[in-house]
């Protein structure tokens, strides 16, 4: 910013000083529309110096913008002063058509950094960053607005993972709940949504179904489970609550009665489900 006030004004004494004057008064019109662009394209030049753009935009942003006021200060001063035919060739039409197109790249670079921003933190709002499921949040919300009757919620747990993390570190626990999620997705269709909800704790929703399919569905899963190698023939297993809605129950009231079933599921011996 120093340096450009500086090209400023140096640029400005050194026309002044060289160069022969215009009768000012008949140009007075264009002067001001002339200090007015400088003025705007000088603040724009600053707003960018303060904002956080990324590397390669902000390089395309400022380097055009500078150029482009190189190329508006030999404008405003060609309505005080004759320039000589070079200056109204090479700095003033030059720098200013280079200037322009150089920070018309730059904003397009500026609006793809900015889209690739949105889209990674669209995803990090709705996606578990570990297992690359949906995440809680995400499952919350999309079954608080459901409005259709009698779906059905699933609340699985890995038993004894804090064993796991204990015995085998927690590089293997994150391992294994990568697999699992990984795998039980691919179990999960359209129609249906599966989640992580918490540490070892994911969840499922199914639309209006019989619930011996759901039970099916969640044999399934024990079996799938059983697939999850943790070292040395150590295998994983998980305990399941089920819940189906009831006419007019809240979402919190399937959820609590899916996580009292989950306990049922723990205190019977776990590596089961039990249908609330
Ligand atoms: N590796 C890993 N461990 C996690 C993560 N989130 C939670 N945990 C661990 O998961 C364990 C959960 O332990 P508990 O709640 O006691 O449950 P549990 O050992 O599975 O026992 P039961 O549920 O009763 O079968 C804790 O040790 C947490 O540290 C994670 O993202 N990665």
């Amino acid at each position: 910013m120093f340096i450009l006030l500086s090209y400023i004004l140096v640029f400005s004494a050194y026309s002044l000083m060289n160069f022969p004057f215009l009768d000012f008064k008949n140009n007075i019109y264009g002067f001001t529309t002339d200090v007015i662009n400088l003025i705007v394209i000088v603040a724009i030049f600053w707003v960018v110096q303060c904002s956080k753009l990324a590397k390669k935009a902000y390089f395309y942003v400022s380097t055009g913008l500078l150029l482009w006021i190189v190329g508006i200060t030999a404008d405003v001063l060609d309505e005080v002063v004759i320039p000589p035919y070079w200056v109204s060739l090479y700095v003033e039409d030059l720098c200013r058509t280079i200037g322009m197109t150089i920070t018309a790249f730059g904003l397009f670079k500026t609006m793809l950094f900015m889209q690739k921003m949105h889209n990674r933190l669209a995803k990090e709002l709705i996606m578990d960053d570990l297992t690359n499921v949906h995440n809680r949040r995400c499952f919350y919300r999309y079954v608080k607005n459901v409005t259709t009757p009698a779906y059905t919620l699933l609340i699985i747990d890995i038993d004894h993972f804090k064993s796991i993390n204990d015995d085998f570190g927690h590089d293997m626990g994150d391992k294994i709940l990568k697999e699992f999620a990984y795998k039980v997705n691919a179990l999960f269709d359209d129609s249906s949504v599966f989640a992580r909800i918490g540490g070892e704790e994911f969840a499922g929703y199914f639309p209006p179904s019989n619930i011996n399919d759901v039970t099916d569905f969640s044999q399934t899963i024990l079996e799938l489970a059983h697939t999850i190698n943790v070292k040395n023939d150590r295998f994983i297993t998980v305990s399941i609550g089920i819940a189906q809605r009831i006419e007019r129950e809240l979402f919190d009231e399937v959820m609590k009665r899916a996580d009292l079933a989950l306990y049922k599921a723990k205190e019977t011996g776990r590596n089961r489900y039990v249908v609330s």
